[in-house]
C-alpha cells in the first residue's frame, strides 16, 4: 500500500550515461523534495542484491566502476525475480513514498511502464532522456556486451510512443528550456495540494 495517491508520476528511462540521475535530481530540486520524490528500481534490488553477495550498497548505487563490474550478474539477478513477478521491485519502490510527485528514475523494461500504467492510469506520463554515445563515452560509458545490447539498455528503444525526449547532450541551458514544460506540469498538478497545505498550516493543524 501506498501512504498516499500521487498527483503525477515520471516514468524516466534512458541508456547508461544518458544522465536520467542528473536530469531527475534537477528536476527534484526546483520542485523541491517535499513535493517530489524520486524512486530507483534499483535501489531494492541493488540492496537486496548487496545483502545476498556480500557487496557494498552504497558503491553499487553511485556512478563509479564498482557497479560497472557488478552490473551483468545484477541483472541476470534482478531478471530472475522479475520473471517471477514483473511487479516486485515496482511494488517495493511506491511503499511509503508520500510526495505528489515521483519520478522513478530508471524503468527499463516494458514491464516497468506496464505495472505503472496499470496502477496508475490517469497520472503517469514517460520521459526519455537521450544522448548521443560520445556525450556518454565522455561521461565514462564503454559499450559492453551483454549489457549494452541486451534487455535492461535495450527494453524501451521500440514499441513505446514516450510523452518527452528530453536530450542531454551537456548544454545546461538547453537542458533548463527542455525542463519547464514538465516542471509546469507538475507544478499544475499539485496546485491543489500546495493549498490544502497552506490552508492546514494556516488554520495552526
Ligand atoms: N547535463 C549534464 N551536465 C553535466 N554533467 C552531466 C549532465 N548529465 C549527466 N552528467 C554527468 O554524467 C554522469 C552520468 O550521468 P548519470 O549518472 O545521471 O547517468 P545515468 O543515465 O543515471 O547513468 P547510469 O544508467 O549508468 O546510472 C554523471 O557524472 C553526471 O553528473
Ligand atoms: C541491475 C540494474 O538494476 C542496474 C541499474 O543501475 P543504474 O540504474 O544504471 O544505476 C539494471 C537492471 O535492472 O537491468
Amino acid at each position: 500500500m501506498t501512504a498516499s495517491e500521487p498527483k503525477l508520476i515520471l516514468l524516466f528511462s534512458g541508456k547508461r550515461k544518458s544522465g536520467k540521475d542528473y536530469v531527475t535530481n534537477l528536476i527534484q530540486k526546483r520542485l523541491s523534495p517535499k513535493l517530489c520524490c524520486i524512486l530507483r528500481l534499483s535501489a531494492p534490488l541493488k540492496e537486496q542484491y548487496a545483502q545476498e553477495h556480500g557487496l557494498d550498497y552504497e558503491q553499487l548505487l553511485g556512478a563509479g566502476q564498482y557497479k560497472e563490474q557488478h552490473r551483468a550478474e545484477m541483472i541476470s539477478w534482478g531478471e530472475s525475480k522479475r520473471h517471477q513477478d514483473p511487479g516486485f521491485f515496482c511494488r517495493k519502490v511506491v511503499c511509503g513514498a508520500a510526495q505528489p510527485v515521483w519520478i522513478v528514475s530508471d524503468c527499463r523494461r516494458l514491464s516497468d511502464l506496464q505495472w505503472f500504467w496499470s496502477e496508475y492510469p490517469q497520472q503517469c506520463v514517460s520521459v526519455r532522456v537521450e544522448a548521443s554515445e560520445q556525450t556518454r563515452a565522455q561521461r565514462g560509458w564503454r559499450f559492453t556486451a551483454g549489457v549494452d545490447d541486451a534487455e535492461s539498455e535495450c527494453g524501451l528503444d521500440q514499441g513505446v510512443d514516450f510523452d518527452w525526449i528530453i536530450r542531454n547532450d551537456g548544454n545546461g541551458t538547453l537542458l533548463d528550456g527542455q525542463l519547464e514544460g514538465l516542471l509546469a506540469l507538475a507544478r499544475e498538478r499539485t496546485q491543489e495540494h500546495q493549498c490544502t497545505q497552506d490552508s492546514i498550516k494556516s488554520n495552526g493543524q
